[in-house]
């Protein structure tokens, strides 16, 4: 985390407030429901600009940190700062928000124009600059053509597009979105997903978006932080948080990962040695000691076959981390999905369909790139498990 010292401290922020036009800082903010915690007490910084994902299972408390940031809810506890301005208690309406929901929550009498213009007209804007606003709307979320339709007759993508505009319109100093693709079906999302990256970019806005998919996340985010329990459990960018998993639940949450159990044997500097069944390899070093049982977080496409027994050649730059059997073979089009059997550790590697492929109950070995393994501390299984119904 990376809040202002400054801020912390109480002293002045020289930032410029120019610079950071859109920057949200939330600061030991938190809310129960009944006594129960529904966001532990939590600290976010994110900056101007940014698109930042909140990713997390349906309960784990996006929704909750999101309508805080909105005005919609009010904190327990904590502050929160946007432009450096303490708007903890100001109301939803002076926040300077615009916000898309899952449900596109569009005005049905009116026109996808009219839709876009509500706003505007609330605040009294003139009609010629009311009106050009509108046009730069309708084309920043290209449905140039569309204006005079009502939402009825218009798809799911193209009312979301006019949610979209919507919210934009009154240039907000943030724009807050819940699961605004959770309702299209996967085309369509992928596809509106990347329009909605354009929009924010081009309209240079931050952005603070919620969903449970990780595919989203990644395609979306420049930072995002994953949530568990009404926790941020690890923040960072998609390749770090993919790459660099902090524990089982981040390590399973993004993605498919083999998991091979194993103990720190030594730290030295850089590289932790660690002992998994009979191999011994060297990993980036991480926060476990020597004696640590750790698990050694290593994703389908890191690893790669090698032949079998100890003396098989290895290439340069790998290690054996495994002995493994071959259980199945499945040809998936962009890559081929080999299932395997590595003395009782289910694991899945993924191998270039033009590559030789192994057989059903061959002996191999998987070899993987030292700086690929990511260490993680074992925690207890049952607590270290993603929710599956996310
Ligand atoms: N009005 C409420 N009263 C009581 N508990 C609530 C209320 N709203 C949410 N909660 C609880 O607070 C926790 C966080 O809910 P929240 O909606 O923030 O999760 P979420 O990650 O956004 O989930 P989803 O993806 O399903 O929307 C959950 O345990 C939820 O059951």
């Amino acid at each position: 985390m990376t809040l202002s010292t400054a801020r912390r401290t109480g002293g002045t922020d020289t930032t410029n407030a120019g610079d950071r036009r859109g920057e949200v800082v939330v600061t030991d903010i938190g809310l129960d429901y009944n006594g129960v915690p529904a966001l532990a007490d939590t600290d976010l910084h994110v900056h101007a600009g940014e698109f930042f994902t909140l990713l997390g299972p349906s309960g784990s408390g996006k929704t909750t940190l999101l309508r805080i940031i909105a005005g919609l809810l009010d904190p327990a506890r904590g502050t929160l700062h946007i432009d450096g301005t303490d708007v903890t208690r100001t109301p939803t309406q002076k926040r300077d928000i615009g916000f898309v929901f899952q449900n596109y929550a569009l005005f049905p009498h009116l026109t996808v124009a009219e839709n876009i213009e509500y706003g505007l007209k609330v605040r009294k804007m003139p009609g010629a600059k009311r009106a050009a606003r509108v046009k730069e709307m309708v084309d920043l979320v290209a449905l140039g053509g569309f204006g005079d339709r009502y939402p009825a007759q218009l798809s799911g993508g193209q009312q979301q597009r006019v949610a979209l505009g919507r919210a934009l319109a009154q240039n907000p100093r943030v724009l807050l979105l819940d699961e605004p693709l959770g309702a299209l079906d996967r085309g369509l999302r992928e596809e509106l997903g990347a329009e909605v990256r354009r929009i924010q970019q081009e309209s240079n806005t931050t952005a603070v978006y919620v969903t449970h998919d990780q595919e989203e996340a990644f395609i979306l985010s420049d930072r995002m932080g994953v949530m568990r329990d009404g926790r941020i459990c690890q923040l960072g960018t998609p390749e770090q948080l993919y790459r660099e998993p902090k524990d089982l639940f981040v390590a399973k949450f993004l993605g498919k990962t083999n998991l091979f159990p194993g103990r720190i044997t030594r730290v030295d500097g850089a590289a932790s040695h660690v002992r998994v069944g009979e191999h011994d390899l060297v990993a980036r070093t991480n926060p476990a000691i020597v004696g640590d049982d750790v698990v050694c977080s290593v994703r389908p496409e890191q690893l790669i076959l090698g032949g079998a027994g100890a003396g098989s050649p290895v290439p340069a730059g790998f290690d054996r981390i495994a002995d493994a059997i071959v259980t199945e073979v499945r040809f998936l089009g962009q890559r081929r999905s080999i299932h395997l059997d590595a003395d009782g550790i289910a694991c899945s590697i993924d191998l270039d369909p033009a590559a030789p492929a192994p057989v059903v109950g061959e002996h191999v070995s998987l070899l993987v790139r030292p700086g690929e393994i990511a260490l993680v501390v074992a925690a207890p299984a049952a607590s270290a498990e993603p929710d599956a119904s996310a």
